[in-house]
């Protein structure tokens, strides 16, 4: 598959610090990536190197296959960067912002207005359009900023925290644009974000960086994959106990059934972590003691689950 960001080898250096340290990275056309990672992890400063506004120490970067640090102005002209906080002229409307960039862009002044007003459209701010931009809510600066991006027709975007101060309907609105977007127009995305939630959700592969590497790449499954592989399923069991002690004959019953490594009791319901699917022999075993099962099914591990694991280290199920 095409890739239109590649980095290899890219370190940079601010004084002794390695703010990014060896990193290799490759985004494919037109797939969403999500970029995730603590404060400090190196996010932005990647961003930076691949939109050419900052060079780094050693390694190379090519985006829509032009090199960032050679032909920073090439590059800057196919990506759309979208920071987290957009500078507009206020005392114009945002049909007037549009339009000054789409022509800074070399539009005509008939194109420039009609691919504003389609954007505008496109991003629910039609009605806005002549509202001056010093009275838009946060979530509209940000939605004018997505269309700003877009009035260049760019092949890649890089979001850096886009939803940062969005209310949740407006995130939504916003995360669901960028999906169509991408699945309509082929465009490839690059989205920096600290909401795992907001990242599961549209991302098709994310990586987790930490001190300027790194330390996991893939899809969802992917990841849990390489973190649970000894549990790859757990199955929740709701029982009816109302005990002080744990159920402890029924959690080492289940714990001789082959294939299920962990058993842990939590309020009301057994964790059970399990290297195949053993819901049926789960469920069997509950029925036969005398404890009622209430509910159960199985979980699926979710970003939330894996970023803790990687951060927290591995947690023993007891
Ligand atoms: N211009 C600079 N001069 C010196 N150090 C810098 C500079 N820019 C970033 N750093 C340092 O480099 C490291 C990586 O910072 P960067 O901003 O890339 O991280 P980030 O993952 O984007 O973090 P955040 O999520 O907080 O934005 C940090 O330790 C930061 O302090």
């Amino acid at each position: 598959m095409e890739e239109v960001i590649e980095l290899k080898g890219v370190t940079k250096c601010y004084g002794s610090l390695k703010a990014v340290d060896n990193l290799d990275l490759a985004v494919r056309k037109g797939e969403i990536y999500g970029l995730l990672g603590p404060n400090g992890a190196g996010k932005s400063t990647t961003i930076l190197m691949m939109l050419g506004l900052t060079e780094p120490k050693t390694g190379t970067i090519k985006v829509c296959n032009i090199d960032s640090t050679v032909n920073p102005i090439e590059v800057k002209r196919r990506v759309g960067y979208l920071p987290d906080n957009v500078g507009f002229y206020d005392n114009q409307t945002g049909l007037e912002n549009l339009i000054f960039t789409a022509k800074l862009n070399r539009a005509t002044w008939t194109e420039a207005r009609d691919r504003a007003l389609d954007l505008l459209n496109r991003v629910g701010l039609i009605d806005a359009a002549n509202k001056k931009v010093g009275t838009y809510s946060r979530g509209m600066r940000q939605r004018l900023g997505l269309a700003d991006v877009l009035i260049k027709r760019p092949e890649v975007i890089i979001l850096d925290e886009p939803t940062l101060g969005i209310d949740p309907s407006g995130v939504k609105a916003f995360l669901d644009l960028i999906v169509q977007l991408s699945r309509e127009q082929g465009l490839t995305v690059l989205l920096s974000s600290h909401h795992l939630h907001q990242v599961q959700q549209v991302c098709d592969r994310v990586g987790i960086f930490v001190n300027g590497k790194l330390i996991a790449n893939g899809t969802i499954p992917e990841l849990s994959k390489q973190l649970f592989s000894s549990e790859v399923f757990t199955v929740e069991a709701g029982i009816a106990w109302h005990e002080l002690e744990k159920p402890h004959q029924l959690m080492n019953d289940l714990g001789k059934i082959d294939g299920i490594n962990s058993v842990k009791y939590e309020q009301n319901r057994l964790l059970i972590g399990c290297s195949t699917d053993k819901t049926a022999a789960i469920a069997r075993t509950i029925v036969r003691s005398d404890i009622d099962l209430t509910h159960l099914y199985q979980r699926q591990y979710g970003l939330d689950e894996i970023y803790q694991r990687y951060f927290e280290g591995e947690q023993k199920y007891v």
